[in-house]
Formats: structure tokens, sequence, C-alpha cells
């Protein structure tokens, strides 16, 4: 084990699975787990959507860019991040300096899948969620892919493998 970084960030689009895999990881490695959207919603006492209602989606960026500068300051934690975190290039370059990057990469039609009962993720309440994913990935792959340490295709695998699979790399990085 010889691990630089005491901190695991989980990046990757919408149903990837960052929340569910992260609780987990964090478990099992026995860090602290936390979830950018639910520390937003902690702070704000409303939930995303209404966010995304009041402020819109700039104004949930702005929260979202405010809370990854206080949790990057924290040691020993698996973070989960929101799918759009990576827009901002000083949220990647915050993400690179303090911590173990996985992307967590889906195909859209398992993203499709996992969030299609979801009435949470305002970007998803379209009348064709499977184009508005296929946009935003094609837009944002190249970014996870700019700060990633280690890449898993959660497509194929069952969450707790995709925990053993993260665990792996990271004792090896
Ligand atoms: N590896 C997986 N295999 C099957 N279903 C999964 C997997 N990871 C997550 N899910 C399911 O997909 C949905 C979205 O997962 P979630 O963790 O909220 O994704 P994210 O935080 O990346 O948007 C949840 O219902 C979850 O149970
Ligand atoms: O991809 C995005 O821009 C978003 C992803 C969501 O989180 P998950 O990736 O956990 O679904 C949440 O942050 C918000 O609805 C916006
Ligand atoms: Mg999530």
């Amino acid at each position: 084990m010889n691990s630089q970084f005491s901190n695991i960030y989980l990046v990757g689009p919408m149903g990837a699975g960052k929340t569910t895999v992260g609780r987990l990881l964090a478990r099992e490695l026995e860090k602290q787990f936390y979830d950018s959207d639910r520390e937003i919603e902690t702070r704000t006492g409303v939930d995303i959507p209404t966010i995304f209602e009041y402020e819109g989606e700039e104004g949930f960026r702005r929260r979202e860019a405010e809370v990854l500068h206080d949790l990057v300051a924290l040691e020993d934690i698996v973070l989960a991040t929101g799918g759009g975190i990576i827009l901002r290039e000083e949220n990647r370059r915050l993400l690179r300096d303090h911590g173990f990057v996985v992307y967590l990469y889906c195909p859209v039609a398992k993203q499709v899948e996992r969030t299609a009962r979801d009435t949470h993720r305002p970007l998803l309440q379209t009348a064709d969620p499977k184009k508005r994913l296929t946009e935003l990935l094609a837009v944002r792959a190249p970014l996870y892919e700019s700060i990633a340490d280690y890449t898993i295709n959660t497509g194929e695998c069952a969450s707790r493998q995709a925990v053993k699979k993260i665990i792996q790399a990271y004792r090896n990085s």
C-alpha cells in the first residue's frame, strides 16, 4: 500500500454508480463518505431540483464549486461527485491535486436504464433522456479522462465488484 493520496474521488456520468459505489467503497476502506450533491442539499436545506429551479444550473455549479473547495481540505475521505463537477477547470485541478481520481464510465444505454425512474436529476427531465445523456457524455468524457488515475466500466459489473477493482487500483497506485 503506497498510495500517494488518502482521498478517493469518484467522477463520471449520471447513473454510473458514483453515489452507490462510493458509499460501499468508504465502508470497505473505513474512510468517511461524502457526496457533493448531498453536501449541497445539507447546506442549503433544499433538494437539487429546487436549486436548479430557483438559481438555474449556474447557481448550482457555483454551490458545487464552493462545496468541492471545502471538501478537498479533508483527508481520508471517499467523495462521490455530481456528473458535471468536471466542467469547471478549477474543479478538475482541485480533484487532480488532492486525491486518487476514479472515472466510473458507463455506456449511455445503462445510464438510461439506471436513471429511468428518477425525478431528482433536473438535466434528465426531458422528453429524450437518452439524447441528453449522449450529448453530455460527448462533451464530458474527455474531461473525465483528463483527470482520471483509474477508469472502470460499471456497466459491466455489480457495485461490489467495482469496489474490489477500485481498491486494487488504489493500493497499486
Ligand atoms: N454497478 C451497478 N450495477 C447495477 N446497478 C447499479 C450499479 N451502480 C449503481 N447502480 C444503480 O444505478 C442507480 C444510479 O446509481 P447512483 O449511485 O445514484 O449513480 P450516480 O451517483 O453516478 O449518478 C441506482 O439505482 C443504483 O442502485
Ligand atoms: O451530470 C450532472 O450535471 C448532474 C449530476 C447529478 O449527480 P449524479 O451524477 O450523482 O447523478 C447532480 O449533480 C445534478 O443533477 C447534475
Ligand atoms: Mg450521485
